[in-house]
């Protein structure tokens, strides 16, 4: 079995007697993207600062490829990259000015790596304007850009594409998938908006009351926590019994919704509509990331 990158072990952290983590066991394998989520106060900040060495913990072990960030934190910063809500930019500095700045900073030795990325996050056009003159968009692709100078192995994002319209987000969040793929740089991603990370995520991490309550990728959490799937169907079918193939459902136009047990009923059921009708969609409307937020959060909670 592949190795974890990143093993962290029974990990506690308490600010003045307060526990904000406790017992945080936590796993990312190499080039993996994992998000990180969790209601506000979770403890989802200080869970990344601790794993960049930043501050220390109480007690547990981490190990970051092979790397303890408790003796070896400056060892974890050179191979890792932060983005958070202040991106440390200088605004009377030009886009190409800070990240030549931050260059030299971080021992940079590729003289092209600034043009590479002011030309991946789009950037050029707008590499000799102020960063104080830069939208909330550009401003977040620089941060991104500065994080990556160094070539880390491991990035850590924290709420990434906050105050981004939409066009910003999908812009920040498919540079972050293409670079992965073409890097295989690890990332930890924490944000509150879930369908984002849907599309971007190998695995989540929910992180509830300072603890990680769950790990994984969607199609092992869906087969634990949704046991009845909502399956809608567009089709021509109108059932004159209140169930159909012994399955309830119910109707709203032209869309039966059904209650089923398993994904394996589906094609039976599609089966046995299009002997006699029609089909124009299938939607699952329960095994989204945040169906299975919610599950999760209520399993943990005794709702
Ligand atoms: N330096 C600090 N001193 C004291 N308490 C702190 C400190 N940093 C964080 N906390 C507390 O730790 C708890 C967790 O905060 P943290 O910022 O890690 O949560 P979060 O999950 O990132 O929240 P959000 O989603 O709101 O960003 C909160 O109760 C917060 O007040």
């Amino acid at each position: 079995m592949e190795a974890n990158f990143i093993h962290v072990n029974n990990l506690y952290k308490s600010f003045d007697q307060q526990a904000v983590l406790q017992n945080v066991n936590f796993h990312v394998k190499k080039g993996e993207i994992i998000g990180l989520i969790g209601p506000n106060g979770a403890g989802k900040t200080t869970f990344i600062r601790i794993l960049n060495g930043v501050i220390k913990s109480d007690k547990g072990t981490i190990q970051i490829n092979g790397l303890d960030p408790l003796k070896d934190g400056d060892d974890i910063r050179k191979m890792s990259g932060i983005v958070t809500e202040s991106a440390g930019l200088y605004h009377q500095m030009s886009g190409e000015e800070n990240l030549h700045f931050f260059s030299e900073l971080y021992g940079v030795k590729n003289k092209n790596r600034v043009i590479e990325l002011l030309l991946l996050f789009d950037l050029i056009d707008h590499k000799d304007k102020k960063v104080g003159k830069y939208s909330t968009g550009m401003k977040k692709r620089l941060a991104l850009a500065k994080a990556l100078l160094h070539k880390p192995e491991i990035l850590f994002l924290d709420e990434p594409t906050n105050g981004l319209d939409p066009d910003g987000i999908k812009l920040v969040l498919s540079y972050l998938k293409k670079y992965n793929e073409e890097t295989g740089t690890t990332m930890i991603i924490c944000s509150h908006v879930l369908h984002q990370l849907e599309n971007v995520c190998q695995s989540f991490a929910f992180i509830d009351h300072g603890t990680i309550v769950e790990q994984g990728a969607l199609a092992s959490l869906e087969e634990k926590y949704i046991d009845v799937l909502k399956v809608e169907i567009e089709t021509t079918l109108k059932p004159s019994t209140p169930e159909y193939l012994g399955y309830k459902y119910s109707s709203v136009g032209n869309k039966l919704i059904f209650d089923l047990p398993s994904k394996q009923v589906i094609s039976i059921l599609l089966n046995e509509i299009l002997k006699t009708n029609e089909v124009f969609s299938v939607t699952t409307l329960n095994t989204d990331l945040e169906s299975i937020y919610f599950k999760v959060r209520g399993a943990h909670n005794g709702k």
